[in-house]
C-alpha cells in the first residue's frame, strides 16, 4: 500500500506495520507500515522546501487548485463515500454528507479568507494603511477518525489556502480515507511538497508534533491528545497550536409541545454518527414533569426502535458500527461503571455482534449520582438527569471542564432567552439538535474543548497572521519637526 506521500511521491513506510478494519465485520481495508522519525522529517523538509513558491503564488491560482480538488471531490464522491463507510462504519447516507462537507468547504474557505484576513487599505494623510496577513508557513495537521475525511479537510483547505505547506498525519484508524483525499489532491494538480501525508500511529504523531521545524500545528481529536500537545508546545508560544477537542455536552429539555419533535432532535443529538460526534449531546437535562414524562417515555421506544445495521445496508440504517469493538467494548464499560455509581438503565447499551463495532443505542438515568465523572464517553449513551428548577439545570449543565455544543428544547422562547445568557459553550442552539454545525459558521467550543482558536468559517484565523503596514511612496521630511529636533 501507498503510506506517505512526500514531494507528490508516495513511499512505503519504514516504521511498524499496521492496519485499519473494517468495524462492521472485522475484514481488513488497509495495511501498511508507518512512517518512521526520519520519513517524517523528509516530509517536514519537503514542506518548508516548497512553502515559499506555494505562498509566492498568486491567490487566484492558490484557489484554482483548491477548486479542482473540489471538482475531483464531486467526480469521485460516490466512491470516496464508499471508501469512508467501509473504514469507519457509518452508514453511506452520512458518508454521502461528509464528502459534500468536504467539497463545500473550499467556497466557504476562500469566502472567509477574504472577510477574515486578505488585504484592506486604508488612506491616511500622506501614506497609506495596509492590513495584509500571511502565512505562518509549514504546519502539521492531524485529524480524528470520526470525520477523516471533512476535519482534517477543514484545517488543510484553509491553511493552505492562506499559504502555508502542511505534513498531514491522520488518525491511524482511517489510513486509506487519507490516502485517497491525497490521491484526488494530485489529480487536482496539487504542487510537490504542498500537502505530505505521513501515516503512523503514536510514534509518528509524536515524531511530527515534537519536530522542530513546523511553524504551527492544528488539532482535531480527543481532550486527552490535546491536552499533551498543549503541554508539549508549552513555552513555544511562537508556534501556533489550535486544538480543536471533546465535549461533554448538555442538552436541558423544558416543556415542549410537540413531544416528538423533542423526540427526534434528542435522538439527532445524541445517536447520530453511533454518537461519534464532538458536539453529541451527552446529558440529557430533562424536567421532573407530566411534559417531561411523556418526552422521556416515547425517547425510550423510539431509541429502542433506531435502526442499527451495515454501513451499506440497502435499508439505511440510523446507526452504523463504531469505529472498532474495542470502542463498543469501552461504551459498555461506561455504562457498568454508571451503574456500579447508581444510575438506572432505561435502554441498556449492548454490543450487538461480536467482533464488531455496532452497539445499540442506550439511556441511563444518572439523576442520583452525586459524583459524576466528567468525562465525554463518545459513543451512544445518553445520561439522563430529571430537573425540577431550570436555573439549577443550566448550573449543572455548566458543571463540566469542557464547553463544545449545548441546546435547549422549550417552547418559551423567555427560557432561551435566559439559557443563551448563562450557558457556557461555543456552539449553542434552541429547538435544534445540537449536532450538524455549520461549516459557515466559527466551529470550536471552551474550556477543555478548545484553546480559543474556534475553526470552520474562523479557521482563516490561525491559518495566517496580521502584518500591518503604513506606507509612502517616496521618504520625506515632515513640514513640522517634533520639538528638539534640527535637520539642516
Ligand atoms: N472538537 C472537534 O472538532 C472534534 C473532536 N473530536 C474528538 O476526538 C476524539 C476521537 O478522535 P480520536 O482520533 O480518537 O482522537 P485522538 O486524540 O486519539 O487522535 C487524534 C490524532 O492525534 C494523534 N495522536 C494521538 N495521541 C498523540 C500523541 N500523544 N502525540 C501526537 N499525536 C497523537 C492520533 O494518531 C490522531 O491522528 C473524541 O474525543 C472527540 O470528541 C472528534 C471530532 C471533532
Ligand atoms: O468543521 C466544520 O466545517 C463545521 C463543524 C462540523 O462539521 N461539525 C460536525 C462534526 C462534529 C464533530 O466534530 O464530530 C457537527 O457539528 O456535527
Amino acid at each position: 500500500m501507498n503510506t506517505h506521500l512526500i514531494n507528490n511521491q508516495w513511499h512505503v513506510g519504514l516504521g511498524p506495520a499496521f492496519e485499519s478494519i473494517n468495524p462492521s465485520n472485522g475484514d481488513g481495508v488497509w495495511h501498511g507500515n508507518g512512517a518512521n522519525a526520519e520519513q517524517v522529517d523528509s516530509a517536514v523538509k519537503a514542506a518548508r522546501a516548497a512553502q515559499i513558491q506555494w505562498a509566492d503564488k498568486p491567490l487566484e491560482e492558490r484557489i484554482v487548485i483548491l477548486e479542482s480538488f473540489a471538482a475531483q471531490l464531486k467526480e469521485h464522491s460516490e466512491e470516496f463515500a464508499t471508501i469512508i463507510a467501509r473504514e469507519t462504519g457509518k452508514p453511506l447516507w452520512e458518508t454521502r454528507t461528509e464528502v459534500g462537507a468536504m467539497t463545500g468547504k473550499v467556497a466557504i474557505s476562500v469566502k472567509a479568507y477574504h472577510e477574515r484576513t486578505g488585504t484592506t487599505e486604508n488612506p491616511m494623510p500622506g501614506a497609506k494603511a495596509f492590513i495584509r496577513h500571511k502565512p505562518h508557513g509549514v504546519v502539521a495537521i492531524f485529524g480524528p477518525y470520526n470525520f477523516p475525511g471533512h476535519l482534517p479537510n477543514g484545517h488543510i483547505v484553509p491553511a493552505i489556502l492562506a499559504g502555508n505547506t502542511v505534513i498531514f498525519k491522520p488518525s491511524e484508524l482511517t489510513p486509506h480515507v487519507a490516502e485517497f483525499t491525497l490521491s484526488l489532491w494530485l489529480k487536482a494538480g496539487l504542487p510537490a511538497g504542498v500537502i505530505n501525508l505521513v501515516q503512523g500511529e503514536i510514534e509518528t504523531g509524536k515524531a511530527l508534533a515534537s519536530h522542530k521545524d513546523i511553524d504551527g500545528l492544528f488539532f482535531t481529536g480527543s481532550s486527552n491528545t490535546g491536552h499533551l500537545l498543549h503541554k508539549q508546545f508549552a513555552g513555544n508560544p511562537g508556534k501556533i497550536l489550535a486544538l480543536e477537542m471533546g465535549g461533554n455536552n448538555p442538552l436541558i429539555v423544558k416543556n415542549v409541545s410537540d413531544v416528538s419533535a423533542a423526540v427526534h432532535d434528542i435522538i439527532q443529538s445524541g445517536f447520530i454518527t453511533s454518537g461519534q460526534r464532538c458536539t453529541c449531546a451527552r446529558r440529557l437535562f430533562i424536567e421532573k414533569s407530566l411534559n417531561g414524562d411523556a418526552i422521556l417515555e416515547k425517547l425510550i421506544s423510539a431509541t429502542k426502535n433506531i435502526v442499527v445495521d451495515d454501513s451499506f445496508a440497502t435499508e439505511q440504517p440510523f446507526m452504523g458500527a463504531m469505529i472498532s469493538e474495542k470502542a463498543a467494548l469501552g461504551m459498555v464499560t461506561a455504562q457498568n461503571e454508571l451503574v456500579s455509581k447508581g444510575a438506572q438503565i432505561l435502554v441498556e447499551l449492548k454490543q450487538l455482534k461480536p467482533g464488531t463495532g455496532f452497539v445499540s443505542p442506550g439511556i441511563i438515568d444518572v439523576t442520583s449520582i452525586t459524583d459524576m465523572p466528567d468525562e465525554e464517553h463518545f459513543g451512544p449513551l445518553v445520561k439522563v438527569y430529571r430537573y425540577t428548577d431550570f436555573d439549577n439545570a443550566i448550573i449543572e449543565a455548566n458543571n463540566t471542564s469542557f464547553g463544545l455544543s449545548a441546546g435547549l428544547l422549550a417552547d418559551n422562547e423567555d427560557d432561551y432567552t435566559h439559557f443563551l445568557k448563562r450557558i457556557r459553550a461555543g456552539i449553542v442552539n434552541w429547538n435544534r439538535p445540537i449536532t450538524g454545525a455549520s461549516s459557515a459558521a466559527p466551529f470550536g467550543g471552551i474550556g477543555a474543548s478548545g484553546n480559543h482558536r474556534a475553526s470552520a468559517y474562523y479557521a482563516a484565523d490561525y491559518c495566517a497572521y496580521p502584518v500591518a503596514s503604513v506606507e509612502s511612496d517616496t521618504v520625506s521630511l515632515p513640514k513640522t519637526l517634533a520639538p528638539g529636533l534640527i535637520i539642516e
